[in-house]
């Protein structure tokens, strides 16, 4: 698949300290790249050095063929970690005025912002003014103006934090659609659960460097070990001692345990215990929530 955005071995600092160093990624044509990473990982900052908001100390950034200084921003849309839009501003308006920066025809932005201020439920918000709006409708308003010009790229820094699970399910479907139609997206997000649900490929990050890259069944073949979910009395100490379990968490009757990368789960599951109590047995991967905190616990463990 086609490559838009190529980022090359970025890097920026502060103050003579490496913010992000050696970043290096691509955003493929209709896919939805995620960029994670624990807070301060540098995520932001990475995104502002491809929107140009800052200039990166080392790499380059490609849009297509475009080198960094003639990427045509028209192309490309973003919604910022920081929320704004004009206050005094009708919705309507406000859209517009966007879509005009981008150089987008104002009849055909008025129709697609009708169409997403519907699929967004703000159906009639139209000439209401932005600041009576609540937090979550500003951030619909703010998302809408970040696709009104059918950019080829777009760059969603934290698109579901503050919105309601009904408005989150409505925004990772819009976010799909838009995938789906060719649209390349990179979306920073700390909700685990929707990047898995959405992302084809992810990028993560931790103090400023690079620790997982690849598509999301790649990441979970190599990160997600198994681990099995048994409901049924049993002593922790029987549990601990079985062959490839790294850890047991017990609650009442429920233990989940956690087995090792290099575990062959049918013949694990004949030699378990004969006396173990199996009310319910399943057999899971586990989540990429808790790929991210074992990987991110262990960079930190690492750096300390
Ligand atoms: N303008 C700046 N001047 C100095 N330091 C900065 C600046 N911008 C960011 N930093 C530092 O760079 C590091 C990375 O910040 P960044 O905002 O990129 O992280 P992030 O991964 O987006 O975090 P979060 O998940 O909390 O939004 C942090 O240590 C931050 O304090």
């Amino acid at each position: 698949m086609e490559n838009v955005l190529s980022v090359k071995n970025l890097g920026k600092s502060f103050k003579s300290k490496n913010v992000i160093q050696d970043i290096s990624f691509d955003v493929r044509k209709g896919e939805i790249m995620a960029i994670l990473g624990p807070n301060g990982a540098g995520k932001s900052t990475t995104i502002r050095n491809i929107m140009g908001i800052m200039y990166p100390d080392e790499g380059s950034i490609e849009f297509h063929n475009y080198a960094k200084n003639e990427i045509p921003r028209q192309k490309i849309g973003y919604l910022p970690e920081e929320r704004g839009l004009y206050k005094n501003v009708k919705v309507m308006d406000m859209i517009l005025y966007l879509a005009e920066l981008k150089d987008y025809p104002i009849k055909k932005a008025r129709e697609r912002a009708m169409e997403y201020l519907a699929k967004l439920g703000l159906e009639g918000k139209e000439k209401v003014s932005v600041e009576e709006l609540s937090k979550g409708m500003g951030q619909k308003v703010q998302f809408i103006g970040s696709i009104i010009h059918e950019p080829e790229l777009l760059i969603l820094d934290e698109p579901f934090s503050g919105l309601d699970p009904v408005s989150q399910e409505v925004f990772k479907k819009e976010i799909k659609a838009l995938a789906d139609n060719g649209t390349a997206i990179l979306l920073s997000s700390h909700q685990m659960n929707m990047v898995e649900e959405i992302c084809d490929r992810l990028f993560m990050i931790s103090q400023g460097r690079k620790v997982i890259y690849g598509s999301l069944e790649d990441v979970k073949n190599e990160y997600a070990n198994f681990k099995c979910t048994l409901r049924g009395k049993n002593d922790i100490s029987i549990l601990e001692r079985i062959p490839h379990v790294q850890r047991v968490e017990q609650k009442g009757e429920v233990n989940v345990l956690y087995l090792s990368q290099d575990v062959r789960v049918t013949e694990w599951l004949r030699q378990l215990p004969e006396s173990l109590n199996i009310q319910e047995l399943s057999i899971d991967r586990i989540s990429l929530h808790e790929i991210f905190i074992d990987v991110a616990t262990a960079q930190q463990g690492g750096a300390q």
